[in-house]
């Protein structure tokens, strides 16, 4: 974790799903270039293999060599049979973060941070009308850093028709999104089940890089090189942002405020977001 000390500089490009109850997939990510694992002992494991799977996921967690990805255990709700015992096994083990599903108030952050009875970093699942609507005081927790959208769930419970373009699921989206940024939460965009359609996932990662969300969940090892390329800053952006910085601070020197890059003013704002765009670059060539 060396390289990579500011949490908000981190890159979150890339954050794969694991199903907690497979082993040869645990193994597996150990290799995969992605920013961050959610190690799944949600929806991704079967009632019958649940208690197994928490085992399963501490060794896997205790043998480590997962380097620079960032760790997130998605345990099962507090209100299921296993959300409890969750917590119980795996408190103490060697994660960075808790991921909660379905949250619906700031109350459920507070009550798994009851539970877990230390500072780990908690992030929700923004995958509920209520947890949509509540998302403000969400991001609020003190303990909160994440938000994860859970779009397979709002699609379900908005009773929603999936389409290309998302409109159906914009409003939740952007408020999640809203609530992240007055906080300093990151916000991750939801997966893209056709994991074999590079388009398709192509098209909605660079919908969520407009709208500003840090990175894309994922089901497959297939989806990672588009995640990570879609939410890295292009060759493009790195040289308008130096150009920018450089135009700006020739015009400082002359006790002027704003200057022009290809037409387009430049003001200390613009310089603010060049700087952010440097400094993720270099985060992610430092991995
Ligand atoms: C979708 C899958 C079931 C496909 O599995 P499979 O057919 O086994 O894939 P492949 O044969 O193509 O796998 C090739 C190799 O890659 C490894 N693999 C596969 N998936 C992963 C993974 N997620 N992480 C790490 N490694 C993975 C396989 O082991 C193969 O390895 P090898 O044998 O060494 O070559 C499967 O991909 C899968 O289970 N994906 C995860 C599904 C999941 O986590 N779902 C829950 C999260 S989605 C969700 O709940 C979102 C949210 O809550 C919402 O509401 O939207
Ligand atoms: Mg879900």
């Amino acid at each position: 974790m060396d390289a990579i000390t500011d949490a908000k500089v981190r890159p979150y490009r890339s954050v794969l799903y694991i199903p907690g109850s497979k082993e040869r997939a645990l193994d597996k990510a150990r290799s995969l270039p992605v920013d961050a694992i959610i190690f799944d002992l949600e929806d991704a494991v079967t009632p019958d293999a649940k208690e197994a799977a928490r085992d399963t996921l501490n060794a896997a967690l205790s043998m480590g060599g997962y380097g620079d990805r960032m760790r997130i255990i998605r345990i099962n709700g507090l209100d299921s049979p296993w959300g409890a015992g969750d917590v119980a096994t795996l408190k103490d083990a060697d994660c960075d973060a808790f991921l909660l599903p379905k949250v619906n108030s700031a109350a459920d952050v507070q009550a798994l941070a009851d539970m877990l009875g230390n500072d780990m970093p908690i992030w929700a699942m923004i995958e509920t009308p209520l947890g949509v609507l509540n998302a403000l005081e969400i991001a609020a927790h003190p303990q909160l850093t994440g938000f994860v959208a859970g779009t397979n769930d709002l699609a379900k419970e908005l009773n929603c028709r999936a389409r290309a373009d998302r409109l159906p699921m914009m409003l939740a989206l952007q408020t999640m999104l809203m609530a992240a940024r007055a906080h300093g939460v990151i916000a991750i965009d939801g997966v893209y089940n056709q994991y074999q359609d590079t388009d398709g996932l192509r098209a909605e990662c660079e919908q969520g890089r407009d709208l500003g969300f840090d990175g894309k969940t994922l089901i497959h090892p297939a989806q990672i090189d588009v995640a990570n390329e879609c939410f890295s800053p292009s060759e493009a952006e790195i040289d308008l942002a130096k150009r920018q910085i450089e135009a700006f601070e020739e015009v400082e020197r002359t006790g002027q405020g704003v200057a022009v890059v290809d037409g387009k003013i430049v003001e200390n704002l613009h310089v603010e977001t060049a700087k952010k765009i440097l400094a993720m670059a270099s985060s992610i060539a430092s991995l």
